[in-house]
């Protein structure tokens, strides 16, 4: 299959892309077009962009600095508006934000006055208004330890590490219990170790909540450990999707056991001959 993909993209392409059947279908982008006004005119970063993931997918997408990787995660999260085309959520048309989506962002802008716990729960007590105050602390204990952090409930944000700061932002993310996970970069500041760690961190609770997960990464070894499928963008202006990869590793999957995959090199030069023209 691999081998398919690297020998026969266009066939591949076509079908990676999406027409997968819609009760498999989690998120939907059709046409969609992304137009920024500029003093220079009208800048078109998308157009025609095609692209479902299915439910419980692990997605992610690299392509060149500025193709409109951003642009394309923070229309999905609802937060910049669609100029043209749709994206939709299990068959509905997004307006705008929701819960049905968490995001998580390169810097994970915690309220630095407030503990793990409290930025935790400000999340929890938005979608969860009607839990009692009991239920609402045991869901944010819940992921704060699954993250690790079972240590720093109390500790307050601007006293935690980069890195645990990352964890309380995944923490947040997952305890408002969102169908699809929007990751941008969330791992492009920290050092290699603590990136390591987090990938693992999230990967690991992925695996238990069975949502679906799209993921900007720069690290080709970070998009081929953590993805079902690898998606690349073309560069812009105008750009759209160039290249779907299927990463056929069974999970769980450990980086030693990936590293020494007779596929592995194989899926990186894909990768890398892809960036490269
Ligand atoms: N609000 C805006 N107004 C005008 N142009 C914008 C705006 N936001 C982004 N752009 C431009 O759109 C293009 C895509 O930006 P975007 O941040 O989505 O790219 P990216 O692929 O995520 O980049 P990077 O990998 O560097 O994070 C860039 O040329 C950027 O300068």
């Amino acid at each position: 299959m691999t081998t398919n993909i690297i020998e026969n993209k266009t066939s591949n392409l076509i079908k990676d892309v999406g027409s997968f059947p819609s009760s498999q279908v989690m998120l939907d982008l059709k046409n969609l077009k992304k137009v920024y006004p500029t003093p220079k005119g009208d800048y078109v970063v998308l157009e025609d962009l095609n692209l479902q993931i299915k439910k419980e997918e692990f997605v992610t997408i690299i392509g060149h600095s500025g193709c409109g990787k951003t642009t394309m995660l923070s229309m999905i999260a609802g937060l910049n508006p669609i100029s043209g085309g749709y994206i939709s959520v299990l068959g509905k048309h997004i307006k705008g934000p929701g819960p049905d989506r968490g995001v998580i962002f390169q810097a994970p802008s915690l309220m630095p006055w407030m503990t793990s716990l409290q930025n935790v729960l400000l999340g929890v007590n938005q979608v969860f208004p009607h839990a009692t105050k009991a239920q609402r602390y045991d869901i944010a204990k819940y992921y704060l330890q699954k993250v690790g952090l079972e240590d720093a409930f109390d500790k307050k944000a601007s006293d935690l590490s980069q890195g645990m700061q990352q964890r309380v932002g995944i923490a947040r993310a997952f305890a408002i219990k969102p169908k699809v996970l929007l990751l941008d970069e969330p791992f492009g500041m920290l050092d290699s170790l603590t990136r390591g760690e987090l990938q693992d961190t999230l990967i690991e609770i992925w695996n238990k909540e069975k949502i679906t997960a799209v993921m900007i990464t720069h690290d080709v070894d970070e998009a081929i450990f953590l993805a079902d499928r690898v998606v690349m963008m073309t560069s812009g202006p105008k750009a759209k999707i160039g290249d779907v990869l299927d990463i056929d590793f069974e999970r769980p999957r450990t980086r030693k056991a990936v590293l020494e995959h007779n596929d592995y090199y194989k899926y990186r030069k894909h990768l890398i001959d892809f960036l490269e023209h």
